[in-house]
């Protein structure tokens, strides 16, 4: 069994796998020093599973279901499994988040992803390691070329061509720092939720004329940054993944239903990348 800890912008994201199986994902605020410890003394599972399932964890908290046919469910875990030899449990980390990386790097047990442990072709050095991991997750799982759509704190298409070569991308704010930076920069802009269903475009209110502009610019993007995919590469898959993710396939459905169903919707492509890394495979026995 190990940890697959990937720093977000927002939020920590937590994948517990045994070998290359997920079985639980989490997702938690910032964690403190102590906490690393706490979690660096864990002896069972079963600790590692309540000392996570108990952190301060956002709404969305998941127990994973995805298309992994044998993936365990969380009742099926051996909870009482001690750790035979190593000294913590094995933790496998990919930080968007420097001063956060720093934090971790106290994890007694812990491995660093970095682009080079990532077999893509023509990556620049500053790259995000979660772009990179996303594009290579859902390349390895459903082939190449491909294009990952990540809808977190930042908006992120990445892309690579049929030779696993990174064709290129681009970053925008996300939806959540779109509303976010209009409520914090202007005079009489209030804080606006984002709705379920697609918002009226031509809207006769501030709340709805936030929602529709922020809604429907990003969805004409998305449409143009698709096409564009599809000129170059007319067989090419598309991925869709981050927090965002299932608020946008929904207008997406509802405006342009022809690109959502050609959209392959997956919410843990940077845990798929994390696990199809050399350094995983170190776990994949422990
Ligand atoms: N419980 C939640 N807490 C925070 N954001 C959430 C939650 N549920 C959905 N979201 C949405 O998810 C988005 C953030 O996505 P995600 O969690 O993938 O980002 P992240 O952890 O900051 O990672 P990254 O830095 O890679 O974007 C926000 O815009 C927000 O609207
Ligand atoms: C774009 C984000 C913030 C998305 O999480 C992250 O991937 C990042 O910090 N990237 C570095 C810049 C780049 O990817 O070109
Ligand atoms: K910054």
């Amino acid at each position: 069994m190990w940890l697959a800890l990937i720093i977000g912008n927002s939020r920590l994201h937590w994948g517990l796998f045994d070998g290359k199986t997920l079985c639980h994902t989490y997702d938690t605020e910032r964690l403190s020093k102590s906490f690393v410890y706490s979690l660096s003394k864990c002896q069972t599972l079963s600790e590692v599973q309540q000392i996570l399932s108990s952190s301060p964890h956002t709404p969305r908290q998941s127990l994973f279901v995805g298309n992994q046919q044998d993936c365990a469910d969380s009742s099926t875990l051996p909870t009482s499994h001690t750790l035979p030899t190593t000294p913590s449990f094995p933790l496998l980390l990919a930080s968007v988040v420097p001063s956060q990386t720093a934090l971790w790097l106290t994890y007694p047990n812990v491995g660093v992803v970095t682009l080079e442990d990532i077999p893509l072709q023509g990556m620049y050095p500053t790259l995000g390691i979660d772009r990179a991991l996303a594009l290579w997750g859902a390349g390895k799982t459903w082939g190449f070329p491909m294009l990952v759509i990540d809808a977190g704190t930042a908006l992120t298409f990445t892309g690579a061509d049929a030779n696993q070569n990174l064709f290129g991308g681009a970053i925008l704010p996300g939806l959540g720092l779109q509303m976010a930076t209009l409520a914090e920069n202007t005079g009489q802009l209030p804080n606006v939720e984002l709705p379920h269903d697609l918002p009226q475009r031509f809207a006769v209110n501030t709340q709805q004329a936030i929602q529709s502009g922020v809604i429907y610019t990003l969805l004409a993007g998305i449409k143009d940054f698709v096409q564009a995919w599809w000129q170059s590469f007319p067989q090419g898959k598309i991925a869709i993944t981050g927090g965002d993710r299932t608020l946008l396939i929904s207008y997406l459905q509802s405006l342009f239903p022809e690109i959502a169903k050609r959209l392959i919707v997956e919410p843990n492509l940077i845990f798929w990348g994390m696990e199809k890394t050399q350094n995983a495979q170190f776990f994949h026995n422990s």
